[in-house]
């Protein structure tokens, strides 16, 4: 099975070398954080990110505080932060509560909506099943449509769940499809423990896209076992051009026993630089945006890539 994608040529066609990378470092990176990242610097964090030429950044969570206290000041942050043209700025909303606060704030005009494709991960992560917590996305989902406001899709624990184990495939096209219907304009599919290979990855994309075509889709890999990166290469092979990551690799999600980072932008960047993609993102810019970040927040958090080019920078100078 592995031989064919390392066999298989990287001369992708100039109309399929376009990729969308979603820059999700300010929201997935920072929920779970044992630290509270001060305001002022998430919005810079967020500035900075808009410079480098990402399309879509997302920047925090209108969920309870109570259930992630590290995103409490998302107010604050969607009034503060800059809104460059061309970049979407979608929040985080798991129920109807979350899309009034946000609507409130008169500036959101993208939500993104998450669904899990196992009751154990759902009940943890939302306090009820797939098919309850289905049932309220549905309802936030037309409220937001309703209200001009875009919404994208998530469904977490594609592959494995920490607490059901493995996950059926026919299970994430379901939740994918019904997302879709019901008027997201994408739906990313998350490796939320990072547990998929190209084995297991390849075999749940080959059933979803049975259901849904693959623009319609993204993919959003945690790095926790190393594997996140070929899972992307599988991805690009089955048609899909959009992935999620986040500035350093920060990230992990509190209701996923073991979820260690994102998949680092600075290491999908270089990734699909290498093989002929075009992202309109600028790598060095996100480097030094993640070195910043470091010295900020008082943190020491370096993608490989990050490592890499920060040290030649260094020794230019
Ligand atoms: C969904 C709930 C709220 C249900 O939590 P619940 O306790 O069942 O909610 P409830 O409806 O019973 O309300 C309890 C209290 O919370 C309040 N409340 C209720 N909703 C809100 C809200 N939106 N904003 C602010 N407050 C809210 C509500 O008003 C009430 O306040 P009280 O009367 O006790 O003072 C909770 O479980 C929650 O906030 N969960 C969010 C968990 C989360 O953010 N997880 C991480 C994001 S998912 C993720 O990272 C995966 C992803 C997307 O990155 C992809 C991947 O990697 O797989």
């Amino acid at each position: 099975m592995l031989t064919k994608w390392i066999l298989s040529p990287r001369n992708y066609s100039t109309a399929a070398n376009r990729f969308r990378v979603v820059e999700v470092g300010a929201r997935d990176g920072l929920q779970a954080e044992k630290k509270f990242v001060p305001t002022k610097i998430k919005v810079e964090l967020i500035d900075r990110l808009s410079a480098c030429g990402f399309s879509t950044v997302e920047t925090t969570s209108f969920v309870s505080p109570k259930w992630i206290p590290q995103l409490a000041d998302h107010n604050d942050v969607v009034a503060q932060h800059q809104r460059f043209p061309g970049v979407a700025y979608p929040v985080l909303v798991p129920n109807s509560a979350g899309l009034k606060n946000a609507m409130a704030t008169g500036v959101v005009d993208e939500i993104a909506v998450f669904a899990a494709a196992s009751d154990g991960f759902s009940k943890k992560n939302v306090n009820a099943t797939v098919e309850e917590s289905l049932k309220k996305l549905i309802e936030v989902t037309k409220t937001a449509l309703d209200a001009n406001i875009r919404v994208r899709g998530y469904v977490s624990v594609v592959v494995g769940c920490p607490y059901d184990g493995a996950v059926n495939p026919e299970v994430v096209a379901r939740v994918t499809e019904t997302l879709l219907a019901a008027g997201c304009y994408e739906v990313s599919l998350g490796d939320t423990i990072g547990v998929g290979t190209v084995n297991t990855v390849s075999k749940m994309l080959d059933t979803v896209l049975k259901h849904v075509p693959a623009e319609k889709l993204a993919v959003h890999f945690h790095d926790t076992y190393g594997q996140a990166l070929s899972n992307v290469l599988v991805s690009i092979e089955k048609g899909i051009r959009a992935a999620d990551s986040s500035v350093a690799g920060l990230g992990g999600c509190p209701y996923a026993k073991g979820a260690t980072g994102n998949l680092a932008t600075e290491d999908l960047l270089y990734f699909l630089r290498g093989n002929g993609f075009e992202t309109g993102v600028d790598l060095e810019k996100v480097v030094e945006t993640a070195k910043w970040f470091n010295l900020a927040a008082g943190y020491d958090k370096w993608s490989r890539v990050g490592a890499a080019i920060s040290a030649k920078m260094e020794k230019k100078i």
